[in-house]
């Protein structure tokens, strides 16, 4: 609870203007009520018009109070909560961006946007809906049980236990309400993730026949959904039954003390409707506030999870404020650097020393799992080093500000992600302010030009429109086009594993000629015709350097990278030696 009201941040004051609304609606409504009972049972029991003005004249200035107060209850409470909904997402928003990707990557994108999306939107209920009914809920019954009190004493004891019995329901049943709801989120995220995973993947579970086996597995995550939300009906439907019991037995208590008070004199009988008017009204608050609380083990969870995503630590912090003074020469240098994952997890890359002068270009070659994407990782500083370090133009890359960094440096993903905007929006990712001719002239650069103009609506077709029918290649060449325009000094290229048609590779490679150009390079490389245009090859081998130099140098001594490139070539069927 107390995290939530974290979440408030400057529209407290208005959920305490909300809230008071509440309150003054309810008092509004008691007085209303025993007002209105009062006249009536002074108008039957034969009254003059004159002794019930007093009563008339409060009921008419009470009437339009009863219609603005909870009016101004539920706009300001929903304007307070769409405000803090709306803050809160881009706090998340903004958490993604620090986080990412060393925590990202372990979630799973799914559950990520069920926490962004539906667990912020839970929020609603708290701070819409909840919150107010809640303090009303604590204050009016104390003021209802004061009136009885006046009129008799004995009133407000028959009452007082059904509304702490009343308050009483939501604590007796909160650790399997908490349990339940936490249960319930995470399951509704486990099934988002699965149903996202599902969306990706369909091109792949439809070739490889697996949708039926997907489907199966959908299916037991909704079984697993549907078990959770009848447990939590289940606990939700004995609450309401409690509830209804209580506020029945509260009534009756009062009823009957009244009339036993009026038979034996202690009470007027005008007092009587009086005296059960204000009791039933009591009620309602308390039954409005728990029949919303049967549902706050949802919003505790969903906030639980918005804040672990608010509060863990990124995995790299800025350490200083601006960059080392001066032009930085392109040259990158690992010295000794060793890294790994988690504590608890082996070395990923250790003792890792090799450099890159400026405007060459160094393939890293090595098995699946070596630690090629690591080092590029750590280039990026996606993650700190643990030991050694990586420095640019001999400044370690912790003594840049994280955004000076990553505009020295460019990264040409395998599998470049296209958003839903035109494409020269998506190439013009790479320098926001760029004109659309430098567009163009990037991606002629980038040999995406050509098929780009071929589209239905050219540079201005939105990538969703074609849906997978932008090839491996033309995407490659769309983020070269991208990395063309960002003309950062240094480049890291992670080549992508898939098979190109051959067309299809010659015009990446001749995309990756252009963008290298100049710029010093680190290239992830799978394929024999791209480590053959390298300046130098840097072999990894379980994490460690088992090998640098030409590849003409490395072919001469049988070793690692011998056997690499055998295997490569076992493997696409090519005739060794590969330049020949
Ligand atoms: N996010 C991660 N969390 C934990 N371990 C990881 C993570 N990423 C990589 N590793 C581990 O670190 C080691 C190096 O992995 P890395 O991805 O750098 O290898 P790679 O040579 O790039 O492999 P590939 O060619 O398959 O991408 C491997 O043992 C891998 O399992």
């Amino acid at each position: 609870m107390l995290a939530l009201t974290k979440l408030l941040g400057p529209h407290r004051w208005l959920l305490l203007a909300a809230v008071l609304s509440g309150i003054a609606h309810h008092l509004v409504v008691l007085a209303s009520a025993g007002v209105g009972a009062w006249v009536v049972s002074h108008a039957i029991t034969g009254a003059s018009a004159d002794e019930l003005r007093g009563g008339l004249i409060a009921l008419g200035l009470l009437l339009p109070l009863l219609a603005v107060t909870p009016w101004l209850e539920s706009y300001l409470a929903h304007v307070a909560a769409f405000r803090v909904l709306a803050d809160v997402r881009g706090q998340v928003y903004a958490a993604f961006d620090r986080l990412a990707p060393g925590y990202l990557l372990q979630r799973r994108s799914g559950d990520l946007g069920s926490a962004a999306i539906a667990d912020v939107e839970q929020l609603e209920l708290w701070f819409a809906h909840t919150l107010s009914p809640l303090v009303s809920a604590a204050t009016v019954p104390v003021a209802a049980l004061t009136a009885l009190a006046v009129f008799h004493p004995a009133l407000a004891l028959a009452l007082a236990p059904a509304l702490v019995a009343l308050a009483l329901v939501p604590a007796w049943l909160r650790r399997r309400a908490q349990a339940q709801g936490a249960e319930l989120r995470a399951r509704l995220g486990e099934l988002n993730a699965e149903a996202v995973d599902t969306i990706q993947g369909l091109r792949e579970l439809i070739t490889s026949g697996a949708g039926e086996r997907q489907l199966d597995r959908l299916a037991v995550q909704d079984g697993r959904l549907l078990e959770a939300k009848l447990a939590h009906a289940r606990r939700s439907g004995l609450e309401h039954a409690v509830t209804n019991a209580l506020t029945t037995i509260g009534l009756l208590a009062v009823l009957l003390t009244a009339a036993l008070l009026v038979t034996s004199g202690g009470l007027a009988a005008t007092f009587f409707p009086v005296a059960v008017v204000l009791a039933a009204t009591t009620f309602a608050p308390v039954v409005a506030v728990t029949d919303v609380a049967r549902d706050v083990n949802l919003v505790l969870a969903a906030a639980e999870r918005i804040m672990t995503i608010l509060t863990t630590p990124p995995p790299v912090t800025d350490r200083v404020t601006t960059p080392p003074p001066g032009p930085i020469e392109p040259r990158v240098n690992f010295t000794n650097v060793r890294f790994r994952y988690g504590p608890a997890l082996p070395d990923a890359v250790t003792d890792i020393t090799f450099d890159i002068a400026p405007g060459e270009t160094v393939a890293l070659v090595g098995h699946s799992g070596a630690g090629k994407s690591t080092c590029a990782s750590l280039l990026m500083r996606l993650w700190d080093v643990d030991a050694g370090s990586i420095t640019i133009g001999g400044h370690d890359i912790r003594d840049f500000p994280q955004d000076d960094l990553r505009r020295l440096i460019t990264l040409v993903p395998q599998d470049v992600h296209l958003f839903d905007i035109p494409l020269i929006e998506n190439i013009r990712l790479g320098r926001p302010e760029a004109t659309r001719d430098e567009v163009i002239a990037a991606a002629r650069a980038a040999q995406a030009d050509e098929f780009i103009r071929g589209l239905p609506d050219g540079y201005d077709t939105l990538p969703g429109e074609l849906g997978a029918r932008l090839s491996g290649g033309q995407r490659q060449r769309i983020a070269i086009a991208r990395a063309i325009l960002k003309d950062a000094p240094i480049l890291i290229m992670d080549e992508a594993v898939s098979n190109l048609d051959t067309e299809s590779e010659q015009e990446v490679a001749a995309a990756m000629a252009s963008v290298r150009r100049d710029r010093t390079t680190l290239i992830i490389a799978h394929r024999l015709s791209t480590i053959l245009t390298a300046d130098r090859i840097v072999v990894l081998e379980n994490g460690r350097v088992a090998g640098i130099g030409t590849h003409q140098e490395l072919i001469e001594r049988p070793g690692p990278y011998t056997r690499l490139m055998a295997a490569q070539l076992t493997g696409s069927g090519r005739a060794w030696p590969p330049d020949a």
